[in-house]
């Protein structure tokens, strides 16, 4: 099993995360991790911190002559913003009163969290609850999707909805989907869908206000049999959804076509099975590729709705918590929609169950060594 554990205030010196159980004997790519790590950042409607920060990541252990060494893997990005925040974020600091954040947002963690942790300034809150925090999970996502490549994993993710703004139809054979989706501002692969959600989150910032919206992660290439039934917490589809819930802002997780399939019949909704080729395989992938808590062979689908972000340069109803007086929410600077950015980091999240549930089943402590087994599964399931 990989453990992960991440730390790290939003304008605080750097982001750090550790994990542990990684193979050893993989060949790693910062390139391919720097890559996701712009996607993260890059996507349409983001705000001015972007502007500053270019996120990179640092090794700092783990890993020798780029290869992983079976140590727990600590990996660090900075933020370079703290230049600015040193005043305020150095850990051995000085509180400076009149600096204080008192006036929480509506929809994000300030009030519940200034009130449960006992805080005298909101900022120990929105610090750490602040989505800041998904870049290192992007990174150490991005690890695990490398490594999934060499078990045959493919993965892609896209933007399906922002606000009122709908992908209709997804061309999943499409040869060049990851170019068209890296082509569009809004990681959309259809160009005039693309252009509309433009429209729809300048919309949202001309009237000071955030949109929020849907995005879709495919993993082509799983193996039939990650995960199981026999008990909930094994269920690749239940670990799948508790990863991605987790995402900042993210409130409703999907498999396959799940909503919609809650309100048809059985008979519109179950994959029809056949046996081709010397292979089983379904007509259909209404049930995004886990059938009874495990992946079935086809593609995993995984989608995730999005709030819209809760800072709005308009400002919401709320109370100045100093004077217990109504006072508009607080505005420094904002993102005006993170759903591209999201399509990112759920990818990320996603990368790294998956990777969990190939080494849960096929063990072992190097890449070869999984890489053979998973190899020897393949066989197995050509003869079944
Ligand atoms: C990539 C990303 C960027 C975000 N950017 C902002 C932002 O600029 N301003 C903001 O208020 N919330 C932003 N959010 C959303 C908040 O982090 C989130 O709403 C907050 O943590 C409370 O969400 P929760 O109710 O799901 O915990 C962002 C979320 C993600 C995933
Ligand atoms: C810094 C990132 O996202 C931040 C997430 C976030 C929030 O409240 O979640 C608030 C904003 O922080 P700031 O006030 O510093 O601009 C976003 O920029 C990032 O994604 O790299």
């Amino acid at each position: 099993m990989i453990r992960f554990l991440d730390g790290g205030e939003s304008h605080g010196k750097a982001l750090v995360a550790i994990i542990e159980g990684f193979p050893a004997g993989f060949e790693i790519d910062d390139n391919f991790i720097n890559k996701q790590l712009l996607l993260r950042q890059s996507g349409y409607g983001r705000g001015g911190r972007q502007k500053i920060e270019k996120d990179k990541v640092e090794f700092i252990s783990g890993v020798r002559f780029k290869q992983t060494i079976g140590s727990p893997i600590t990996m660090v990005i900075y933020n370079r913003d703290f230049e600015n925040w040193k005043e305020i974020m150095s850990p051995m600091g000085k509180l400076i009163y009149n600096k204080r954040v008192s006036r929480p947002r509506p929809g994000h963690a300030d009030l519940t969290g200034y009130i449960k942790y006992d805080r005298s300034d909101m900022r120990d809150v929105l610090e750490r609850s602040s989505a800041r925090e998904t870049a290192i999970r992007v990174a150490a996502g991005a690890l695990c999707e490398a490594a999934l490549k060499e078990f045959g994993v493919d993965m892609f993710a896209f933007v399906k909805s922002i606000g009122s703004v709908k992908l209709k139809n997804i061309m999943y054979d499409d040869e060049n989907i990851v170019e068209k989706i890296e082509k569009s501002p809004v990681f959309c692969p259809d160009e005039k869908t693309s252009d509309l959600m433009i429209a729809e989150i300048e919309k949202a910032k001309a009237e000071g206000d955030s949109v929020g919206g849907s995005i879709e992660v495919v993993a082509r290439g799983v193996v039939a049999g990650l995960g199981s039934y026999s008990f909930y917490d094994r269920r690749l589809d239940a670990r799948l959804a508790f990863s991605v819930m987790g995402i900042q802002a993210v409130k409703a997780v999907e498999i396959g076509d799940g909503f919609e399939n809650a309100f048809k019949f059985g008979s519109e909704v179950h994959d029809e099975i056949e046996y081709i080729n010397g292979r089983y395989k379904r007509l259909s992938n209404r049930a995004g590729g886990i059938e009874g808590g495990m992946s079935n062979g086809e593609d995993i689908i995984v989608r995730a709705y999005m709030k819209p972000i809760p800072t709005l340069k308009k400002g919401l109803k709320s109370v100045d918590v100093d004077t217990h007086k109504e006072e508009l929410s607080a505005f420094e600077r904002s993102d005006v929609c993170a759903v591209p950015a999201l399509s990112i980091v759920a990818k990320a999240a996603v990368a790294f169950e998956l990777l969990n549930a190939y080494i849960e089943k096929f063990g072992g402590d190097t890449m070869e060594e999984i890489k053979e087994r998973v190899e020897a599964y393949k066989t197995y399931l050509r003869r079944k």
